[in-house]
């Protein structure tokens, strides 16, 4: 099935010069939902994941049905002051200013292999942030997966340590 059929193109969503990709076309086609995470879940199995990370919001989204497909849990990686339990956090660059993400310290233990899921990759800050913090509660990330990788902002260079899967490139 070709996936990128089912994405929606958005210009200048949310700020002029961007084209969103806009996966809720997908979502919503049973289909097409299923073939996403039947074949993202497909790409991790033999790897004896423990958890399944995703970060806030959509990785949420794509991340839980895979975790659930592939029997392993799930842990969230949040947008700063949303989680209640104690949590380490990783603050990064953007290109103005700086952001953070967060995550129980309890959520991953020693040993465990990880894998992180998202619907896209862009410039790959959200991605590393979260490899980041789960190496510092000691998980092994042993693979990333997205739905939509954006190469020619260059994610993948700043993920060069990780095994990187995507299902859908655009290259413009
Ligand atoms: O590779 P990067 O440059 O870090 O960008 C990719 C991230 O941006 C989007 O999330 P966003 O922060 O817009 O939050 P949302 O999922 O809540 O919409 C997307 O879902 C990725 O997580
Ligand atoms: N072009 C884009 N479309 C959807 N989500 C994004 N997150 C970062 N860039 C994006």
């Amino acid at each position: 099935m070709d996936l990128s059929k089912k994405i929606r193109e958005i210009q200048d969503f949310p700020k002029e010069g961007i084209n969103f990709k806009d996966i809720t076309t997908l979502l919503q086609d049973k289909e097409a939902f299923t073939y996403m995470v039947d074949t993202l879940a497909a790409q991790l199995k033999d790897l004896n994941v423990d958890i399944v990370v995703g970060p806030e919001s959509r990785g949420f989204i794509v991340g839980v049905p895979v975790a659930y497909k592939i029997g392993a849990g799930f842990v969230p990686v949040r947008k700063p002051g949303k989680l209640p339990a104690e949590i380490v956090r990783y603050e990064y660059e953007l290109e103005y200013g700086k952001d953070a993400l967060e995550i129980h310290r309890d959520a991953i233990q020693p040993g465990q292999k990880v894998a992180i899921i998202d619907d896209l990759l862009a410039t790959g800050g959200t991605v590393l942030a979260t490899a980041k913090l789960i190496e510092e509660l000691g998980g092994e990330v042993v693979s990333i997966n997205f739905l939509i990788e954006l190469a020619f902002l260059k994610g993948r260079e700043k993920l060069s340590n990780y095994n990187v899967k995507t299902l859908i490139t655009y290259h413009d």
